[in-house]
């Protein structure tokens, strides 16, 4: 089986200083939740972009937090530019693992399909607690920060699409 590797990652986008975005993660293993959340932020701040960070009980949960706050915030004058999904979806005896992980992404991806929403998803559906540390350490693969990065990445491109509108003369 091949190991993975870090992943080199990207110089953040010059177009997504001063961004707000939503961090929604799922506190279900602490340890796990502290790498991802470390750097979800770090990956943010190398970006100046601003993270908020709200906390939900599992996986199951995080689509529909993303979802109520991105609409209260609009509604509220104060809207998110983006989005990061942070969680750990670790198999157990039953066939819930398949549910927590299919769904929380599926879900996923409508939000950011439907919504035109620059998301992340940084929820890691892994078969052992170790596969999740070397998946979640800021250190080694650092998978927060890659969540972040691909919402930032995905937020360049809606901004610089908003700026020079394709086939505009
Ligand atoms: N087993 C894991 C869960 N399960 C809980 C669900 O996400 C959800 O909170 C519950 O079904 C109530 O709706 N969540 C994780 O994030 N990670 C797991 O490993
Ligand atoms: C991913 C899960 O929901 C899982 O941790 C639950 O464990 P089990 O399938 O043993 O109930």
């Amino acid at each position: 089986m091949v190991s993975p590797s870090p992943a080199a990652r990207p110089a953040p986008p010059t177009n997504v200083k001063g961004a707000r975005v939503l961090v929604v993660e799922a506190r279900y293993y602490d340890d796990i939740s502290d790498e991802l959340l470390a750097g979800a932020q770090g990956a943010l701040d190398a970006a100046e972009a601003e993270g908020v960070v709200v906390t939900v009980p599992g996986a199951l949960e995080i689509p529909a937090a993303i979802a109520i706050l991105v609409e209260e915030a609009a509604r509220a004058g104060q809207p998110y530019d983006a989005a990061v999904a942070l969680g750990c979806v670790i198999r157990g005896e039953t066939g819930h693992y398949d549910i927590v992980a299919t769904e929380s992404a599926r879900a996923l991806m409508d939000l950011s399909v439907i919504g035109r929403l620059p998301l992340g998803n940084g929820i890691l559906t892994v078969e052992t607690m170790e596969q999740a540390l070397a998946r979640a350490r800021v250190s080694d693969l650092n998978k927060g920060a890659g969540a972040a990065d691909a919402a930032l990445a995905v937020l360049a491109l809606k901004r610089a699409a908003a700026a020079a509108p394709v086939g505009e003369d």
